[in-house]
């Protein structure tokens, strides 16, 4: 897309009318590219530690290197665009006062409060269950979460589950002569969608408020705090259903609790109660139903009431002595996937599944 002098005064123009502060490190980025489009790169002194307003323009100015006019004028114009286009999305119904809602979103509640970016699995008529159209919205959600100004992001579920992982009408409806294309493909969103866990470069919580299944308790190994209700329960079907692990959990569930631990779970189906997962290191702590939000939630708001950037980075470092095994994890789980989804074994496990003979 190429910006015009006049859109870039047209999105400054815009910018003036937003009625909702987007934050300090959104104002720091749009002073930077303002500062970089209108006069190019850096060229003033570095301020002194201690005059930190001035230190932090000048840092986020500095940052952006060689970046051309140009494209910063790009930037600057898109970046406004999102902004009004966020607002003008409005709150959405499900909110609660002083929660802020991210619109355009069909199978997620996701909403922005106390620094806490909360991304909720909203289809409880089907336990969560996690289709196509879910996969991209949470590779989105993880995305804008990244960027926006909370110091934490927080999945939950809706209803009560947590969530009953992979829809398995993910895989119906394919004709035979699809089968190679549809798996193909499912491969490369779940290696898209899983990597977004990898990367994301903020801490990351699960508040698990009911039973978890498949992939969203693989994924588990990939946050950095999980809190459960007692009423959760967490099960891998993985041969049941002819499939294999994924979300990692092939490298992070033995490390996390030993081989023995995770070959019960990850190849004989065993399903953890809550304060099994815990006593595994899977979960952090177990909570009473009773009492699990309003105690989860105020632990949460303390957290975030940290220093976001010292949060930021200390996970980052974290995650990022492993973030190479991991992607090469993913891939290879993803590769294994691809062939178990042709099998007979995971065919005749989907007409078990659909024909309602067995339910887990
Ligand atoms: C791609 C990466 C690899 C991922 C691997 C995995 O995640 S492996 C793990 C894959 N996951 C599984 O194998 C779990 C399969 N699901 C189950 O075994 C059971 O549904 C249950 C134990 C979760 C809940 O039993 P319950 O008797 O309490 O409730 P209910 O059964 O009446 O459910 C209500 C409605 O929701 C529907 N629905 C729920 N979950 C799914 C789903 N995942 N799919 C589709 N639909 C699902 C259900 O059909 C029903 O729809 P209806 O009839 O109203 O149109």
């Amino acid at each position: 897309m190429q910006v015009s002098q006049k859109d870039f005064e047209k999105a400054q123009e815009q910018l003036k009318l937003l009625k909702n502060d987007p934050g300090n490190e959104t104002k720091l980025k749009l002073y930077a590219l303002f500062k970089q489009a209108t006069e190019g790169p850096c060229n003033s002194p570095k301020p002194g530690m201690l005059d930190f307003v001035k230190k932090a323009k000048w840092d986020a100015w500095n940052s952006l290197g060689s970046l051309s006019q140009d494209n910063a004028r790009q930037e600057y114009t898109k970046l406004v665009s999102s902004l009004i286009s966020a607002e003008s999305a409005g709150r959405k119904k499900d909110t609660s006062p002083g929660e802020s809602g991210h619109g355009g979103y069909e199978t997620l509640i996701v909403t922005t409060d106390n620094n806490i970016t909360k991304i909720m699995f909203n289809r409880p008529e089907k336990k969560n269950a996690i289709n196509h159209k879910m996969y991209r919205e949470i590779i989105n959600a993880l995305q804008e979460a990244a960027k926006d100004d909370s110091t934490i992001a927080v999945f939950t579920g809706n209803g009560d589950y947590y969530t009953s992982g992979n829809d398995l009408n993910n895989f119906s409806n394919v004709q035979p002569s699809e089968m190679k294309k549809m798996a193909k493909d499912a491969a490369e969103l779940l290696k898209e969608f899983v990597g977004s866990f990898i990367d994301f470069p903020k801490p990351l919580i699960a508040v698990v408020n009911g039973p978890a299944v498949g992939i969203s308790v693989t994924l588990l190994g990939l946050f950095d705090v999980v809190y459960a209700s007692d009423r959760a329960t967490f099960h891998t079907p993985f041969s049941q259903l002819g499939q294999s692990p994924e979300g990692c959990s092939s490298y992070l569930f033995p490390k996390i609790m030993g081989s023995a631990k995770a070959n019960e779970i990850l190849l004989f189906n065993k399903k953890l109660t809550a304060s099994e997962a815990c006593a595994l290191g899977l979960v952090n702590e177990v909570f009473p139903d009773s009492t699990f939000q309003k105690e989860v939630w105020a632990r949460l708001k303390a957290y975030a009431s940290l220093p976001k950037n010292s949060l930021a980075v200390s996970k980052q470092l974290l995650r990022n002595i492993e973030k190479e095994k991991l992607h090469a994890v993913n891939s290879q789980e993803c590769e294994v996937l691809t062939e178990r989804w042709l099998s007979d074994e995971c065919l005749n496990a989907l007409v078990t599944f659909f024909q309602r003979k067995s339910k887990l």
